[in-house]
């Protein structure tokens, strides 16, 4: 398992590759998250925890330039969103409940899909390399209809990374999957560490948070209520942090 103490990360030398400044988004009358300002540099592992409905799923929507914030300013490595957004989406990968996979493609279908749409070269040899990454080459001539939950998962895990990119973003990825698919996502997660690849998690695992990231955010109310490096905290320290937090924003 990937650990802190084995990361550095020597993008934090260079400018910020993700860079939120008063993110604010409001859905009718309601402020669903407000004032929003984080920088993330390349390389970072950064988890977002917070309690339900903290807004957490919004913003990673908005980071990964799948819903745009009513207010604020979004740069993704220096480069305003706007009409980037085609663009600078090739370097972003989303890994969520939503599978963002074709029931009725193959899985090799699905990942020609991707990948085309991606622009990705060596397409063929790409998608042998992420199937076999996620221990699906057996079932790539399967339609995705006739997979379980959990080898969809890892099926959409081999779609987010398709196209070799610089950010991952996860929502609650380890929901429902076994053991098994566990180490593979792990494996994943630990080659894209090891390669300098920026990660955003969301998790409600303090354990997971602190084993694996740099940094943790608390989202509170939508609001960011703390963020800190991970490296001082023991699980039992950071979870009553998190609680006095919580209850501090009401
Ligand atoms: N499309 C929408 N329309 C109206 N309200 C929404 C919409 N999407 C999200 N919300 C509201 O925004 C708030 C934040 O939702 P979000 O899913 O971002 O929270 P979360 O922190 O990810 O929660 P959880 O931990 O339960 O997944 C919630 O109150 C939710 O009801």
């Amino acid at each position: 398992m990937l650990s802190l103490s084995s990361r550095n990360w020597p993008g934090r030398r260079e400018g910020p590759i993700i860079t939120a400044s008063n993110l604010t988004k409001k859905i009718g009358s309601k402020t669903i998250l407000q004032d929003i300002n984080l920088e993330i540099h390349s390389g970072e592992f950064v988890t977002i925890l917070g309690p339900n409905g903290a807004g957490k799923t919004t913003l990673l929507k908005i980071l990964s330039l799948l819903l745009q914030p009513t207010s604020g300013e979004l740069l993704i490595n220096g480069n305003k969103v706007g009409d980037n957004a085609i663009k600078l989406r090739r370097q972003i990968g989303v890994i969520s409940h939503h599978t963002f996979l074709y029931d009725n493609l193959t899985a090799y279908e699905n990942l020609l899909f991707y990948g085309k749409m991606y622009g990705v070269t060596n397409l063929k040899e790409r998608i042998q390399e992420v199937i076999e990454e996620v221990g699906l080459e057996y079932c790539l001539a399967d339609p995705v209809r006739t997979f379980s939950r959990g080898m969809q998962q890892r099926l959409s895990i081999a779609r987010a990374i398709i196209h070799n990119p610089s950010i991952l973003f996860l929502d609650e990825p380890y929901t429902g999957l076994d053991q098994h698919a566990i180490g593979i996502l792990n494996r994943v997660l630990a080659r894209l560490a090891n390669e300098d690849r920026t990660i955003f998690l969301i998790t409600h695992n303090f354990e997971e948070a602190l084993k694996l990231s740099n940094r943790v955010v608390i989202l509170v109310k939508g609001k960011i209520v703390y963020q800190g490096e991970t490296q001082q905290l023991t699980a039992e320290q950071f979870k009553q942090l998190y609680l006095e937090y919580v209850e501090g924003a009401g």
